[in-house]
């Protein structure tokens, strides 16, 4: 039974659901992170918010580890290219808490054009101090949206609803996007000049780090007010002091900081300065949804290999899994015979389908390709580290659909670059489910790539295939199938033979030693 741990303060659907799914769990809150490697190797998945540090050491600790889920969006607390060079699938629940944060964001907004929390402590004071809380509108005013994707378009949506107009900084949105939202994409310069209210949604990359720099927030129109539910340094905090000190920022409310839990900021106190705690998801119903999602998923995971909303894995639903798997199987084993073949020599790899496997989801066959190639070098290689290695490697991949019917109903083609030029190898499925090599370096031949084989290629001759027999059964090697291929009569053949043990080195010389031979080569599949 796989067993998961919950290590962030989570809804108890998600333990819930685990155990309805025959998941073991346990939830352990708070530890440090010399507590959680301590622990971390006897779970095959693991649950988090963002108080958990999935560091690379933890990772290294996890020796178990298949899964981690993120009840939540951002990812930033997990090494994800550390998680996949594990092999580790990193997931997380991307729509569960966008409203509720986008709603944080309008709260937020108001909360600054009324000076809500400053009005709220004066009050209780007893000070009713009616003439010094003189607010903003925000009807007719301009919001500038940093980051326009799952939460941006939401809160663009929310202040359409209350009249403002919306401008839109984000490189990925396309203007057909923008005019489906309803508002205007604009440069970030633009953005900057035109906004009264800016908010900022977009995750923290090196492209958006201090995004509202000193330099920028000077752009920014005087009497702005700013909001960042996204990340902490996306805003340049010292910077974004300094402006609400001189009075250019009218404003701001953060409720992420760059460092969580931040207990003392140079902004605490600052009069116009608004904190929140990283509540933008903290809802009852945005805990339930990704609380509920991050659960189902991993379950699906662990107990039928499904994959959804993976970071580091391309999607595989439960429908789609049982179609995939013979090709998966039969994508692998090709794969394991062109890196057997041509190993270190491989520049560039093409992987094709054609026929019924055109019509399916093709990451995954290049995923399964990559695993049986990338797993000559290593007994680690799976799915998820497969093309991260793959790119370590500086292997170029390209992904081919034909819509062509060829001679099978179904092919996948896997192609590779080496210095001598390219080679293909291409495979097919009989009866819907047993993999079959059907063409080896341009020879037609019908073999079942399982267990031991032996590889040969030699000048096709009278005597050759009694000589190899005799070799092998004077070593006490049993030949299981026998498959033969040729270019043409008396030119080169190819022999595939499954062995029931492995031919040992002396056996394998005598063979390269019979006349014609120009390859021998022990495959294991
Ligand atoms: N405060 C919280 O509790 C809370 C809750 C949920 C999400 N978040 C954070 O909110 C952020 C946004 O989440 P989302 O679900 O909308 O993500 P998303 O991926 O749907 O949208 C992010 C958008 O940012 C855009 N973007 C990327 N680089 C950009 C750049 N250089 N300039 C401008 N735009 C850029 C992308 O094109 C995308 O449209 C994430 O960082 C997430 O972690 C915070
Ligand atoms: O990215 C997210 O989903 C938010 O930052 C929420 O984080 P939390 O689950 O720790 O509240």
């Amino acid at each position: 039974m796989p067993k998961v741990l919950i290590s962030d303060k989570m809804d108890p659907l998600a333990a819930q659901i685990f155990r309805n799914r025959g998941v073991e769990v346990d939830e352990i809150t708070g530890k440090t992170k010399e507590e959680l490697i301590a622990i971390i190797g006897e779970y095959d998945g693991l649950a988090i918010r963002s108080a958990t540090k999935v560091t690379k050491e933890v990772l290294e600790a996890a020796t178990n580890l298949k899964v981690v889920g993120r009840a939540g969006i951002g990812v930033d607390n997990v090494d994800i290219p550390a998680a996949s060079a594990k092999g580790v699938v990193v997931m997380n629940t991307p729509f569960g808490n966008s409203i509720t944060t986008a709603e944080h964001a309008i709260a937020l907004m108001f909360a600054l054009a009324r000076d809500l929390p400053e009005a709220d402590r004066s009050t209780q004071a007893g000070k009713w101090e009616k003439n010094r809380f003189m607010g903003v509108e925000v009807t007719g005013k301009t919001l500038g949206l940093i980051g326009a994707g799952n939460i941006g378009s939401i809160v663009a949506d929310r202040a359409l609803g209350l009249k403002m107009k919306v401008v839109a900084y984000d490189p990925f949105l396309t203007p057909e996007r923008a005019v489906d939202m309803g508002v205007e994409k604009v440069t970030l310069d633009e953005l900057l000049s035109r906004a009264d209210f800016i908010t900022l949604h977009t995750p923290l990359t090196d492209s958006t780090r201090n995004i509202l720099s000193a330099e920028n927030i000077a752009k920014t129109k005087k009497g702005v007010r700013i909001i960042n539910c996204a990340r902490g340094g996306l805003v340049d905090e010292e910077a974004l002091k300094a402006a609400l000190d001189s009075g250019h920022v009218a404003g701001a409310a953060l409720d992420v900081f760059v460092t969580e839990p931040a207990k003392e900021s140079p902004l605490f106190g600052t009069p116009g300065f608004i904190s929140t705690p990283h509540l933008g998801a903290s809802t009852n119903e945005a805990q339930v949804n990704v609380a509920i999602q991050v659960a189902e998923q991993m379950a699906d995971f662990l107990i039928s290999g499904g994959v959804t909303n993976a970071l580091n894995m391309p999607s595989l639903s439960a429908e789609e899994a049982p179609k995939l798997k013979p090709y998966m199987a039969l994508a692998e084993r090709l794969g394991a015979l062109v890196g057997q073949l041509e190993g270190d020599a491989i520049k560039s790899v093409a992987i094709e389908v054609e026929g019924a496997a055109a019509e399916l989801n093709q990451k995954p066959i290049t995923g399964a390709v990559l695993k049986g190639l990338m797993g000559v070098y290593s007994d680690t290689v799976n799915m998820v580290n497969a093309p991260f290695l793959a790119r370590e490697r500086g292997l170029d991949v390209r992904e081919v659909r034909h819509d062509r019917e060829g001679d099978y109903h179904t092919l996948i083609r896997v192609s590779v670059t080496t210095a001598n030029g390219e080679k293909s190898v291409a495979g097919t499925l009989f009866a819907n489910s047993e993999p079959r090599l059907v063409e080896i370096f341009g020879v037609k031949v019908e073999a079942d790539l399982a267990g031991t084989m032996l590889y040969v290629v030699n000048e096709d001759a009278p005597g050759f295939i009694g000589r190899l027999g005799s070799k092998l059964g004077e070593a006490g090697v049993n030949i299981g199938t026998f498959h033969l291929g040729r270019r043409s009569a008396g030119g080169e053949a190819v022999l595939l033979l499954s062995l029931d043990t492995p031919a040992g080195e002396p056996v394998m010389w005598d063979i390269c030693r019979l006349p014609g031979v120009k390859t021998v080569k022990s495959l294991r599949f």
